[in-house]
C-alpha cells in the first residue's frame, strides 16, 4: 500500500469464510442453472487443459533423460527419439491451446448470461420494492448492488472459479507427480514448504491490516480537503487558511507514517519470501543433487521434480490470493441475495381465475386515517383525516407547506401502509384491492414532471405504452401540448430530457396532462406546481386541466387559491388535520378561518 490512494484488493466488505457464509453464497449459483450444460463442458475442458499442462514437466524430464543417455523405452521395446518426444510435446501444446480456448469461451458465456440474469432479477426486485425501502436506503447504495457487487460476481464466474479449480488441481496433481518421481525428496520438500507458506500467510495478514490503516488515514486527509473547499467561504471568513493548511499537513504526516510502517512490513515480507522460498528451493535442490550423485535419481527426474515444485509453489501462492477473492464474492453474493429476499409490494399479481377486471367508479372515502412515515415513526403526519368524495366530484386540498396534503394523496395509491383508519374506494377497502389494478385507475399530474430521456412520443405514451400515434396526438391536443409540439421540426420525435430539448415548466406540465389523458383514469390527482407560470402558459395549463378533470373524481393539491374556486369542496389541512372544509363561498366568508386568511395573504401578495 502506498499513498497514491490505490489498494490492491477492492475494498468491498469481505465475508469470513464459514460454513454458513459458504452455504449462503453458493445460493447465487442457482442463476447458473439454466446454463449448466455449458458450465459442465467448460469444467471438463478446464480439467483437460490443466491435465495437459501437468504433463509438461514430465515430458521435459523425459527430454532431459533422453538427452543425457536414459532414453524412454516403450513396453514394445521401441526407443523413443528426441524428435518424437518434441513432436508429441507440440501436439500436447496444440491440444492445451484448444482446450483453453473452449474453456474461456464457454465460461464467458455462462458468466455473461448469469450476470445478465442477476442484474435483471435485481432490477425487477428494485422496482417492485415498496417506497419506504427507498427512503431507508440511499439510492447510491442500492445501485452499487447492481454495478459493483454484480461485477465481483461476474469476475468470479469467469475467472476466480476457474482459477480456483485449476490451482487446486495443480496442487493435488503436482504433489502426486513429485511423489511418483521421488518419495524421499517429496517428503523432504513438503516438510520445508508448508511452514514457510504458513508464515507468509501470517505476514500477509499483518500487511493487510496496516494497509487498511494507511487507507483510513488517507481518507481522513481527503475529508479535510473536501470539507474545507466546500466551505471555503467559512474558512476565509474566519481567516483560518493557515490553520487548515497545518491541519492538512499534520494529517498527511500521519498518512505517510502509516504508509511507511506498512511498507516496512511489506519489504520484510518480500525479503522473507525471497530468502524463505528460494532458500527452500536451494535446500531441496541440494538434497536432489546428492540423490542424483548417489545414482538414486536421474537428471530428468531432477528436472521434473524442480518444475513440479515450482507449479506447486505457484498454486499455493495463487490460492492465497484467491482466498481473498472468494471472500469478496461471498460478501457480494450475500448482499445481492439479501435484496432478492426483500419482500416485494404485492403488485402485478396474476388475477385470480374467473374474476373480472377491477372497475372503478371513483367514490373515495377516508375514515379516521392516521399516518406516520416509516422513517419517522414517532412523528404523526396525519391524524384523524375523514372526508368523502362522490364519483366525479372535485375537491381541493389547501394548507401551509408541510401540512400533509401530498401525504394524503400518496396514501390513496397505497405507497405506504396506514397507521390507523381506512380508505375506501367505491365502498371497498383499498387494502383488499389489487395494487396494480388500483393504481391503473389513478392518474397523477405531479408538481414536477419527470421527463425520461427519449422522444416526446415516448414520454406521452408513458401513460399507455401501447398507444397509437393518433391517440397520442389526440391526447396532446386535449392537453394543449400539440401547439408547441407541432412547432418543433421533429414533432413527436423531438428528443427531450437531459440531452434533448429543454421544455419549459408549463410545457412539461402539459406533457404530464397528456400522459394522464392517455391513461384515462377514474381518479385524478393534480399536484399544482408551486413555481408560478406566466399568465399565458397558466391559462393553457388550466384549460388543459379542466379538460382532464371532466367526468373524473379529482383531488387538487392547490397552491394558488385562484384556481380552485369552482371545486365542489375545499379541505383546509393544517398540522396533519382537516381544520376547515366547505365550498370556496362558505370558507371565504368565515371570519378568522385559515382559508380566509390564506386568501387574504395571497391577495395581498399579488
Ligand atoms: N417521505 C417522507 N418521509 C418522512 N417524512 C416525510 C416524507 N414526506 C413528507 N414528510 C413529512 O410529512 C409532513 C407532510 O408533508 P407533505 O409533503 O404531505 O406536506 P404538503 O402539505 O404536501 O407540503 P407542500 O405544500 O410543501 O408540498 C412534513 O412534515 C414532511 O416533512
Amino acid at each position: 500500500m502506498n499513498t497514491s490512494g490505490t489498494t490492491l484488493d477492492p475494498d468491498g466488505p469481505k465475508k469470513k469464510l464459514t460454513k454458513e457464509s459458504l452455504r449462503q453464497g453458493l445460493r447465487i449459483f442457482r442463476f447458473t442453472l439454466p446454463y449448466r450444460t455449458k458450465f459442465i463442458i467448460g469444467l471438463v475442458l478446464l480439467t483437460l487443459s490443466s491435465a495437459t499442462t501437468m504433463t509438461f514437466p514430465w515430458i521435459i524430464g523425459k527430454l532431459a533423460d533422453t538427452a543425457s543417455g536414459h532414453p524412454v523405452v516403450l513396453p514394445t521395446g521401441a526407443v523413443v527419439s528426441i524428435n518424437q518426444i518434441a513432436l508429441g510435446f507440440f501436439v500436447l501444446i496444440l491440444l492445451q491451446g484448444s482446450f483453453s480456448f473452449g474453456r474461456i469461451w464457454l465460461f464467458t458465456q455462462v458468466s455473461e448470461f448469469t450476470v445478465r440474469d442477476i442484474r435483471q432479477g435485481l432490477y425487477r426486485k428494485f422496482v417492485s420494492l415498496p417506497i419506504p425501502y427507498f427512503e431507508k436506503n440511499r439510492v447510491g447504495a442500492i445501485t452499487s448492488r447492481i454495478t459493483s457487487d454484480v461485477g465481483v460476481i461476474q469476475d468470479s464466474f469467469s475467472l476466480t472459479l476457474a482459477e480456483l479449480f485449476r490451482q487446486v488441481m495443480t496442487l493435488v496433481a503436482g504433489i502426486v507427480f513429485i511423489m511418483v518421481v521421488s518419495v524421499k525428496l517429496s517428503l523432504f520438500m513438503l516438510l520445508t514448504f508448508p511452514p514457510i507458506v504458513v508464515l507468509a500467510m501470517v505476514f500477509g495478514k499483518k500487511i493487510r491490516v496496516l494497509a487498511k490503516t494507511t487507507q483510513d488515514e488517507l481518507a481522513k486527509t481527503n475529508v479535510i480537503v473536501e470539507e474545507t473547499l466546500q466551505g471555503i467561504n467559512t474558512v476565509k471568513a474566519f481567516t483560518n487558511e493557515q490553520f487548515e493548511t497545518q491541519r492538512y499537513g499534520a494529517s498527511l504526516t500521519r498518512t505517510v507514517q502509516a504508509a511507511l510502517r506498512s511498507n516496512l512490513y511489506r519489504g520484510g515480507f518480500v525479503s522473507f519470501v525471497i530468502i524463505g522460498l528460494f532458500g527452500g528451493i536451494v535446500l531441496v535442490l541440494w538434497r536432489a543433487a546428492t540423490l542424483v550423485q548417489a545414482g538414486q535419481m536421474t537428471i530428468g527426474d531432477l528436472t521434473q521434480f524442480a518444475l513440479y515444485t515450482m507449479f506447486i509453489g505457484a498454486s499455493v501462492a495463487g490460492l492465497g490470493e484467491l482466498y481473498g477473492k472468494v471472500q469478496s464474492t461471498l460478501g457480494a453474493s450475500e448482499r445481492i441475495l439479501e435484496i432478492l429476499d426483500e419482500p416485494s409490494e404485492p403488485s402485478h399479481q396474476p388475477r385470480v381465475a374467473g374474476t373480472a377486471p377491477l372497475q372503478v367508479r371513483g367514490d373515495i372515502d377516508y375514515r379516521h386515517v392516521a399516518f406516520s412515515y416509516p422513517t419517522r415513526p414517532d412523528l404523526p403526519v396525519l391524524q384523524d383525516i375523514s372526508f368523502d368524495i362522490q364519483a366525479g366530484e372535485k375537491i381541493a386540498l389547501v394548507g401551509p407547506s408541510g401540512a400533509g396534503k401530498s401525504t394524503i394523496v400518496q396514501l390513496l395509491m397505497q405507497f405506504y401502509e396506514l397507521s390507523g383508519g381506512k380508505i375506501l374506494i367505491d365502498g371497498r377497502d383499498v387494502r383488499q384491492l389489487d395494487l396494480t389494478e388500483l393504481r391503473s385507475h389513478i392518474g397523477i399530474v405531479p408538481q414536477e414532471t419527470l421527463l425520461f430521456g427519449g422522444t416526446i412520443r415516448e414520454n406521452i405514451a408513458y401513460g399507455k405504452t401501447d398507444a397509437t400515434d393518433e391517440e397520442i396526438i389526440l391526447a396532446a391536443r386535449k392537453a394543449n401540448a400539440w401547439q408547441f409540439i407541432s412547432t418543433f421540426p421533429e414533432g413527436l420525435d423531438t428528443i427531450v430530457g437531459e440531452r434533448g430539448v429543454k421544455l419549459s415548466g408549463g410545457q412539461r406540465q402539459r406533457v404530464a396532462i397528456a400522459r394522464a389523458i392517455l391513461k384515462n383514469p377514474a381518479i385524478l390527482i393534480l399536484d399544482e406546481a408551486t413555481s408560478a407560470l406566466d399568465s399565458e402558459s397558466e391559462k393553457l395549463v388550466q384549460s388543459a386541466m379542466d379538460e382532464l378533470m371532466q367526468n373524473r373524481t379529482s383531488i387538487i393539491i392547490a397552491h394558488r387559491l385562484s384556481t380552485i374556486r369552482k371545486v365542489d369542496k375545499i379541505l383546509v389541512i393544517d398540522g396533519g388535520r382537516i381544520v376547515e372544509q366547505g365550498t370556496h363561498e362558505e370558507l371565504s366568508h368565515s371570519e378568522n378561518g385559515l382559508y380566509a386568511n390564506l386568501l387574504k395573504l395571497q391577495f395581498e401578495l399579488s
